[in-house]
């Protein structure tokens, strides 16, 4: 790698965030360049007050959050404030860039990348920007011009970017997935559970999934009638306390560490810190259709039923589940036919050991390894 920087550390600036699906490929990112690099110095800027301003130290690297909002597309005439933010985000990001001097800069998406990606354009600093989507996100399309290469995940983004600056990488995974060693009895007892059941894992992606928490809340009664099968159920933190009033409703008891007496194939939580264990032990995955997700399906070979959100940009998560479904490598139950489809097809599928297998041979054929990796290096190539 010294090739590439003159024997000079080099310093990047990663921006994005807002969800998960931005923060975690961004840190395998960094990871993947002091991998390379051990010397770089590394700078995160995201957005005050969302997800990246926790999970991006807890990594490990320094952020400064920009004062960013997204736009309400809905009601238009309540963006004034939003300009403002943008406007003085764009000020504090020149500011950042001038006392950091990075030679290259990285946007992840979302509208936290916006103002320091377009500033570090406008002053000379190459960029690269990773589309996680088979839909481009609204950030990246209007960075796309100035950037100097595109790193995606999708075949087909000519429609969104410059054909030469596409290059085809997958989405960066957490290494630690990939490297994991847990056997599925020290995965089972992580959750209390038996490691000779079959284990359905619901998620809901970074944020929780509104119409999964509904579907599985009305369907305790089916999963209690089911103990041959073990639920792990990701709430979201949002929803945790409802879902929790919920179960209590049903059984007369508290939920005590994830846990319900009369539900022992139950466990209940807003978040999954060790990813590791949940995969490990999960022979299906309910999931919502967020990109970074459906790449660590497909990296992991795990059967999956996708139920994408109808509340994302230009429906993107239906178009990233149609790209699997229609090569069979995954189920899809429409997010308005949850509530009638989604326990029945679940309880259906994970019986059926054939199925089961398929959908992983077909799913692990789609996955693209070493993201993280060539990404790194191709920000490194641009560091003149
Ligand atoms: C509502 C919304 O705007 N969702 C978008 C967001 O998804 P979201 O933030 O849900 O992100 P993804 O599905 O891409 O990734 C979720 C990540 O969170 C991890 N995880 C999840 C649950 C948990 O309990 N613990 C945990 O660690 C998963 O392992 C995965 O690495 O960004 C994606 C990538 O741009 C988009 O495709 C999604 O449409």
């Amino acid at each position: 790698m010294k090739d590439y920087i003159n024997n000079k550390a080099p310093r990047i600036i990663i921006s994005g965030g807002g969800t998960g699906g931005h923060i975690f490929p961004a840190v395998s990112i960094a990871n993947a360049i002091r991998e390379l690099c051990p010397e770089a110095e590394i700078l995160f800027v995201g957005a005050e007050g969302r997800m990246e301003m926790q999970r991006v130290p807890d990594a490990g690297y320094r952020i400064i959050g920009l004062p960013v909002a997204g736009f309400d597309r809905q009601h238009l005439w309540r963006n004034f404030s939003v300009i403002l933010k943008l406007l003085r985000s764009q000020w504090k990001a020149r500011k950042i860039i001038k006392e950091f001097r990075p030679q290259v800069a990285v946007g992840v998406g979302g509208y936290a990348s916006g103002p320091t990606l377009k500033t570090a354009g406008m002053m000379g600093i190459p960029t690269l920007i990773q589309e996680q989507n088979s839909y481009a996100g609204v950030t990246n399309k209007l960075l796309a011009q100035k950037a100097d290469r595109i790193c995606v995940a999708y075949e087909g983004m000519e429609k969104f970017f410059p054909s030469e600056k596409i290059l085809l990488t997958g989405n960066p995974v957490r290494q630690s997935l990939l490297d994991n060693q847990i056997t599925r009895e020290t995965a089972a007892s992580a959750f209390g559970f038996n490691p000779n059941l079959k284990t359905v894992l619901v998620l809901g992606g970074s944020l929780g999934a509104r119409t999964i928490n509904q579907t599985l809340a009305a369907g305790l009664a089916l999963m209690k009638a089911h103990p041959e099968v073990q639920f792990i159920w990701q709430t979201g933190k949002i929803y945790i306390d409802q879902v929790k009033a919920a179960i209590t409703a049903f059984t007369g008891e508290a939920v005590r560490n994830a846990r319900v007496g009369s539900i022992p194939n139950l466990y209940v939580t807003d978040f999954i810190k060790n990813m590791n264990n949940a995969y490990t032990l999960a022979d299906l995955v309910i999931s919502r259709a967020g990109a970074g997700s459906i790449s660590e399906f497909c990296l992991l070979g795990k059967p999956v039923i996708l139920v994408p959100s109808p509340n994302v940009a230009e429906d993107h998560q239906t178009k990233n589940a149609l790209a699997l479904v229609n090569k069979d490598a995954a189920l899809y139950v429409k997010d308005a036919e949850a509530q009638e489809k989604l326990l029945d097809t679940a309880l259906e599928t994970v019986a059926d050991d054939e199925l089961l297998k398929q959908l992983s041979i077909n799913i692990a054929k789609l996955a693209l390894p070493d993201s993280a990796r060539i990404i790194a290096e191709e920000v490194l190539k641009l560091i003149k």
